[in-house]
This record gives structure tokens, sequence and C-alpha cells, in this order.
């Protein structure tokens, strides 16, 4: 499989303008602006082949959409080599724009008056695609999303779902190689977001699309992605599969302890109470400190217990644990 995109040693520096207070010294900064820096991105490297689907997640502000925004060359490094498909995107933006689709926050595809059938006529004019083609292409992907009841509606009348759906399939509607999806699936109910998790396996399956997807809906990544890189205060933290990472870094486990009383379990003070519930409680521990059988020794001795579960770590609990304010970030 090839190389479609190759990120080397890339730095992302914003500068920011410094407001200077008062009238003199506003002038002055007019002559002379001073600038407060921010790292955005800082060396990071990977590449990614045809086909793939790589989940690229961090917390907020970590340099996710910046890496996008490079990849699509709407932004310049400050640092480092950027090629896509073999092509700088910044100097190459507009041929790789053919061959890219990109969902990203308030950006739409979309034109809000219009009944979607004619947003989508109309990219075939923009797109340039053949009349046949892009026919029984546009109807191909109608059907896989089954948006076929939304096609006379202006899309301003879709709700926040049936838009969302709407918009990927014509990001698609160009065939493009690689789609970049800035959040996909934020604020859909869960059958929705079924739906679209199973538009994007099957197109990338049919076709080799390669995918990026930025979200911090982790249980997506676990459905979607083999492989995820990691990224946190603009730092490259992993790179590889999901599941070695769950291997490498899971070793918290989950017990939910349901109890007639009202007063929280006593345990340890490494067991972190994740959760509340109407019933019981949920506590987080570490594995390798505790065995299960010690856990539900500590929880025999409590009193009005009436049951007790374990659950295996998953993505989100592991993410959701390594970025909590009080955690120092145990890297390798
Ligand atoms: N145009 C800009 N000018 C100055 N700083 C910026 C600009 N865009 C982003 N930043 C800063 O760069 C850092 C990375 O931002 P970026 O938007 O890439 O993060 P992100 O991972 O996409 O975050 P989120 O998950 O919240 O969308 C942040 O500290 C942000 O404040």
């Amino acid at each position: 499989m090839n190389r479609i995109i190759s990120v080397k040693n890339v730095s992302k520096i914003y500068r920011i303008p410094k407001n200077e207070k008062g009238f003199f010294n506003g002038i002055k900064g007019l002559l002379k602006r001073d600038a407060i820096e921010k790292v955005a991105l800082k060396d990071v490297s990977f590449d990614i082949t045809e086909g793939e689907v790589v989940a690229y997640i961090g917390p907020n502000g970590a340099g996710k959409s910046t890496t996008i925004k490079l990849l699509t060359g709407l932004l310049l490094p400050t640092s480092g080599h950027i090629s896509v498909k073999g092509q700088d995107p910044f100097q190459y933006r507009k041929q790789l724009a053919q061959m890219t689709g990109v969902l990203m926050g308030q950006r739409s595809n979309l034109w809000w008056d219009l009944p979607l059938q004619d947003s989508y006529d109309l990219l075939r004019v923009i797109y340039n695609l053949d009349k046949k083609t892009y026919k029984e292409w546009s109807q191909y992907l109608i059907e896989t999303m089954g948006i076929e009841d939304l096609l006379s509606q202006p899309v301003r009348m879709l709700s926040l779902g049936q838009r969302m759906k709407a918009e990927i399939v014509s990001i698609f509607i160009p065939k493009p190689e690689i789609v970049y999806l800035d959040e996909p699936t934020i604020g859909l109910d869960v059958v929705t977001k079924q739906k679209v998790i199973e538009f994007l396996m099957h197109i990338n399956k049919q076709f080799h699309t390669t995918i990026i997807l930025t979200t911090h809906d982790l249980q997506d990544v676990e459905k979607l992605c083999k492989r995820m890189i990691l990224i946190d205060k603009s730092i490259l933290k992993y790179d590889g599969t999901v599941s070695n990472f769950i291997k490498k870094y899971g070793n918290m486990k989950r017990v939910m302890i349901k109890s007639d009383s009202d007063n929280i379990p006593q345990l340890p003070n490494d067991f972190t109470l994740s959760e509340q519930f109407i019933d019981g409680w949920e506590f987080i521990y570490d594995q390798s400190r505790y065995k299960e059988r010690d856990v539900l020794a500590m929880i025999a001795k409590l009193e009005n217990v009436t049951s007790v579960s374990f659950k295996d770590p998953d993505l989100s609990l592991i993410i959701k644990n390594m970025f909590r304010e009080d955690f120092e970030h145990v890297w390798d």
C-alpha cells in the first residue's frame, strides 16, 4: 500500500499580536507590533497509508484542527515538511481540494435555502463531474446513508442529525481519495451515529478511501479505527493500534457496587469514584495493584451491598483517566 500523507518534524507556531492598552501605546503598536507566540504543534511526524482509517485524538487545544488545516493547505507549517499525495498541500491546495473531502466546524457544502438534491446537483457542476457517473454515484451514496426522503427538503429544515448525514454524503460526491472529518458524530443520537459510522466503514471497505477522524467520542474510535494518533499539548504521544494502546495503558478497571445504603462505600484512597447512580457507585482502580478477588474481599466487608460487577478498561476510560486534571501524565 502506498503512503498518501507524510508529516515530518512539523511545528506550527501562531503569532498573536499583543493588544497594547492606552492611546499612545496603541499608536506605538501600529508601528511595531509585539506578538505572543503560541505553539500549536511541536515536531510532529507520522505517515498515513492509502485506505487507512486513523483517529486523530487528544484533549481540547491539543493541536488537532491545526494539523487538519496544515494537511489541507489552509496553513503553512512554521517548520518541517508535509506531503499529501506527493505534493505540498499549501502550494497545491486547489489541485488537492479535488481529491480531498473536509468536514470541519461550521463549514458547509450545502446551500441553506435549496432542496438537498439541488445542493448535490450544484456540487456536480462545481466539481465538473460527468452526469451519468454523478447520477449513479450520488444515488449509491444517498441509499447507503438512507437519506432518500430528505432530498426535496430545504437544508435549513433538516434536523442536526439529518443535516450531518446529508453533509457527509456531500463530501463523498466528488469521490475523494482522502477525507478529513472533524467530530462527525457530535450531538447525534445513537441510531444516527451508528448509521454514520456504518456508512464510513462501508465506503472505506469498498473504495479504500483514506479517512482521518478527529473526535472526542472514543466509542466511535473503537468501532471505526484500527489506528490512533494521540496528541497532547502540541506533542505526539502515541501512534499505533487502538488495541495496543489499551494493552499498554489499560491498567485501570471499573467496579460497580450496588447498595441499599446512601453512604458511599469506603475503599482505599487509590480507588477513584468515577460515577454515582441512584442505586450505586462506580469506582476505578489500578488492576496491577489489586486483584479482583482482593477487591471482592474488601467489598464483602461493607454493609448493605446488593451486587458487585467488574468492567474491563475501554479506550474512553483510559483516556479519561490519563487526562484527569490531577493526573501526572506517564508516557514512556
Ligand atoms: N488562529 C489561531 N491563532 C492563535 N492561536 C491559535 C489559533 N488556532 C489555534 N490556536 C491555538 O493553538 C492550540 C491548538 O489549537 P487547535 O484548534 O489545533 O486544537 P484542537 O486540538 O483542535 O482543540 P479542540 O479539541 O478544542 O478543537 C490552542 O492552544 C489554540 O488556542
